[in-house]
């Protein structure tokens, strides 16, 4: 059997492992990227582009509806299926293009399109009967979506992951969303405004990953009360009815039944690691057979071997998955002189609407590691340009350390919470404390002026600054 002596192996060419070979390939040439395809990512194929081209068009029909309350009427928006997908795919192509543009300017004769597999330590086996014996292995594999067999079994092709979503040629008359996790909010929402019949079922309690405990209550009642959204619902049965499914839950004690075109599963998604065979590589895993890798080497244990991306245990999320293919990739590069990177500042943000946002250290991370800290909070339903908008509504928790008056994150299901979130981890990663972020200049009349009611109540809260004036006038009217 053919093997091959390699300095580094790179296993999935998605973001993580992309930034890898380009990050290892500064120490080496010696670098060989394996992914059977077809190459363009998850983000730019079935991820975060198509599934924000379809928000897009959601957002359209939504401020055609919104515009009467403004005076302004243009009669109920008609929504072209065909049309909308068709925007989606031509957008999503182009991105992939873009995605493969840069593959296609590597060296190809380094690219082996097909899928690995370990057959023993640091040895990996090539679909196609070769074999790697590499140096070093960044194990990129990305993740996904999870499906309970049974729901296979009994839907068949009337049960759909957001990976065929986007496929779609028409939107559907109706369906179940089960999950209300960020694929979940995102996907169900945006369809509900495009016409969808939609219903959202979750088990838990915690939309949009948030953790604090009064923008929780706030998001619950604020999503339910704008999407078809049951929290703590828990689904019994599912079915194929004809041509459509069948979905029988229970919440509050009480059982419902319900039948839709099909079923759209975001129940979360898991690591691609099934297919590596990782027994035969002879790596620490942990209870539920993942690897753990170190955050800032993303080596595991003290093998060759660095994971990174959605197949690691991190947050999987694309500016995630590009530090740490850096991170492998540089680490796999020069190993075995391993440096550490620090890593960035948390950022997370859900595209409903409200938008929802983690900036900096969550509410239940700074609990877990006993950080003594205080909060601050603004509820946007007075708050002055968000009214001028129509969009106030939302609140914002914002997290300060005691005694430093550090600032430490933010929580919110806030109006334009993909910007205010920037700035607020932008600031944790600064160093900035509460006071320091007060004196930076804030425009009138902003949603950031929100922020700022926020930050006083907090510096308040930290004994560092006076009682928040009462609609103070340099907050605005209304801030
Ligand atoms: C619907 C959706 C929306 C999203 N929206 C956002 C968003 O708005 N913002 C955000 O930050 N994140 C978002 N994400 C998450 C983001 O897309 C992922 O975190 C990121 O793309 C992961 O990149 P990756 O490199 O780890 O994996 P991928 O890009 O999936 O790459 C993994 C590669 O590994 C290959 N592979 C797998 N097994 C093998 C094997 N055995 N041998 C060889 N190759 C193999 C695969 O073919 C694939 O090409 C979204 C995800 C989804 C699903
Ligand atoms: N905007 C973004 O950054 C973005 C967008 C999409 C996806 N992503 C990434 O993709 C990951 C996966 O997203 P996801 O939404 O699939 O997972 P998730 O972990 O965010 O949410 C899964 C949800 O499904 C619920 N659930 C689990 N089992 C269930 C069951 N049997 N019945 C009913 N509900 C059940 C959970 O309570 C949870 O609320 C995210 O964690 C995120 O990192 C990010």
């Amino acid at each position: 059997m053919a093997e091959r002596e390699v300095d580094v192996a790179i296993i999935g060419a998605g973001t993580a492992g992309m930034t890898a070979f380009r990050a290892a390939r500064e120490h080496t040439d010696d670098v060989w990227l394996i992914d059977p395809g077809p190459l363009g990512t998850t983000c730019a194929r079935v991820g975060c582009m198509p599934s924000k081209l379809l928000i897009a068009a959601a957002d359209a029909a939504h401020h055609v509806e919104a515009a009467a309350g403004f005076g302004v009427h243009a009669g109920a928006p008609r929504i072209d299926g065909p049309a909308v997908m068709q925007r989606l795919r031509a957008e999503r192509d182009r991105f992939v293009g873009f995605v493969l543009e840069a593959v296609q300017r590597w060296p190809q004769e380094r690219i082996l399109r097909q899928r690995a597999r370990f057959v023993a330590p640091m040895t990996l086996q090539l679909e196609g009967g070769e074999r790697l014996r590499a140096g070093r292995i960044v194990i990129a594999t990305g993740s996904s979506p999870i499906v309970p067999p049974d729901w296979r079994e009994a839907l068949g092709d009337r049960l759909l992951t957001s990976d065929d979503v986007f496929e779609w040629t028409d939107l559907p008359r109706s369906l179940a969303v089960v999950g209300a996790g960020v694929i979940g909010l995102e996907l169900g929402q945006a369809l509900s405004r495009l016409g969808v019949k939609v219903r959202i079922l979750d088990r838990g309690g915690r939309p949009g990953g948030l953790t604090d405990p009064r923008v929780l209550e706030h998001a619950r009642g604020l999503l339910a009360s704008r999407l078809p959204l049951a929290l703590q619902a828990s689904v019994e049965r599912v079915e194929r009815d004809g041509e459509g499914v069948r979905v029988c839950w229970t919440r509050d004690g009480q059982a419902h039944e319900e039948r839709f075109d099909a079923l759209l599963c975001a129940i979360g998604r898991a690591p691609n690691l099934d297919g590596l065979d990782l027994d035969a590589a002879g790596l620490p895993r942990d209870a539920r057979g993942r690897l753990q890798a170190s955050a800032d080497t993303a080596r595991v244990g003290d093998s060759a071997v660095f994971v990174a991306g959605d197949a690691g245990t991190r947050r999987m999320l694309l500016h995630e998955a590009a530090d740490e293919g850096r991170i492998a990739g540089d680490n796999a590069g020069r190993y075995p002189d391993v440096r550490a990177h620090p890593r960035g500042t948390g950022l997370a943000v859900v595209f409903s609407d409200p938008q929802i946002a983690i900036a900096g250290r969550s509410h239940a991370e700074l609990e877990a590691d006993g950080v003594e800290f205080a909060c601050g909070a603004l509820d946007f339903d007075d708050q002055g340009r968000s009214r001028v908008m129509r969009r106030n509504a939302g609140l914002i928790r914002v997290y300060g350390e005691r005694h430093t008056g550090r600032f430490l994150g933010a929580e919110m299901i806030a109006p334009a919470a993909e910007h205010l979130a920037h700035l607020l981890a932008w600031s944790v990663h600064a160093g900035m404390t509460v006071q320091q972020m007060l004196d930076a200049p804030f425009y009138h009349p902003v949603i950031e002026e929100g922020v700022r009611s926020a930050l006083r109540e907090l510096n308040r809260a930290l004994l560092m600054g006076p009682p928040p004036i009462e609609r103070c006038l340099d907050c605005g009217p209304g801030a």
